[in-house]
């Protein structure tokens, strides 16, 4: 039997950009993958000019713009193999925002989403696929994004409800023997930018500690992504409104032009299920560790 994996992800792009790599690796090592997605992207900023008119308040079309890079993204990881699902379907929920912004109060907002029907969602594609393994955000969503947080919020609580007789009629019980948050190791982050190499003139160091990352030592989980790296780059590069990646495939920014290393590998924390063998780094390098697929 094949092992499955389920990563559940705010917008399009988040997927690659946190794990991308893992993503990329675990197809190439035959795992089945889902990538379930929560939101379109409505409310994102747009790079360039060509489709800046796309943006809410203009034309309100870069959701469904938006779906199109992220097949074209999931095609750069899984050599156009893995498609694009969305919960509850595709526009079901919209993009909340920024936090303090008044996107918030559209109806649709996934941060509004009713806490019963979007933890239901989860759990039938939980019972559907039957992963061992799931990963999502931790409690702060990475960098405090409101969507990211809800995000974490209704992962985790179907996670726990999924393998129960709760939500009945969502499928037979079945429990994910480990639950990751994805984060960014401060360490892996700090030697990154520190050698970033060249970037483009318009993009910005980060300030000091201004992206958010985790202690090391709270780090359980390490996939190395070495081999996978051309196509990490490929698939940021595919959500080309919301990601600009420099001429070396060292670094990365988004819109607000802060570069950010591409790094080779990607970090995880196991927040449910047991550890599995770890290395002499006192770490796991593999998610499925310890897991009888
Ligand atoms: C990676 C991620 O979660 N992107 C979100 C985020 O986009 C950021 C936002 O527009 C911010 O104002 C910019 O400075 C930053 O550069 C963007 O990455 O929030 C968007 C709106 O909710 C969302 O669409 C996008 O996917
Ligand atoms: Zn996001």
């Amino acid at each position: 039997m094949s092992r499955r994996l389920l990563l559940v992800h705010a917008h399009p792009d988040d997927e690659t950009i946190t794990t991308g790599g893992t993503i990329a690796r675990y197809l190439a090592e035959g795992v089945e993958v889902t990538v379930l997605t929560c939101t379109l992207g409505e409310e994102g900023e747009v790079i360039g000019e060509r489709w800046s008119q796309l943006v809410t308040g203009q034309a309100d079309q870069l959701g469904g713009y938006r779906i199109a890079e992220l097949k074209a993204a999931l095609g750069e990881l899984s050599g156009g193999a893995l498609a694009p699902r969305f919960l509850c379907g595709a526009g079901h929920w919209r993009d909340s925002g920024m936090a303090g912004t008044p996107s918030a109060e559209h109806p649709r907002a996934f941060v509004r989403a009713d806490r019963d029907e979007a933890v239901g969602a989860v759990v039938e594609v939980i019972r559907d696929l039957r992963p061992h393994v799931v990963v999502t955000y931790d409690p702060v969503g990475g960098y405090g994004h409101p969507d990211h947080i809800q995000v974490h919020r209704i992962t985790t609580a179907a996670v726990e409800a999924a393998g129960t007789d709760g939500f009945p009629d969502r499928g037979a019980p079945w429990e994910p023997a480990k639950l990751y948050w994805t984060v960014t190791e401060d360490d892996a982050l700090a030697a990154g930018l520190a050698d970033l190499g060249d970037r483009p003139d318009a993009w910005r160091m980060p300030h000091p500690g201004e992206l958010p990352a985790v202690p090391a030592a709270e780090v359980t989980t390490e996939i190395d992504i070495r081999g996978v790296l051309g196509e990490k780059r490929a698939a940021l590069a595919a959500h080309a409104t919301q990601v600009l990646v420099s001429p070396d495939g060292r670094s990365y920014t988004l819109s607000n032009l802060i570069a950010q290393p591409v790094l080779d590998r990607e970090h995880f924390v196991l927040v449910r299920g047991r550890h599995g063998e770890r290395g002499p780094d006192g770490r796991e390098h593999d998610l499925f560790a310890g897991v009888r697929a």
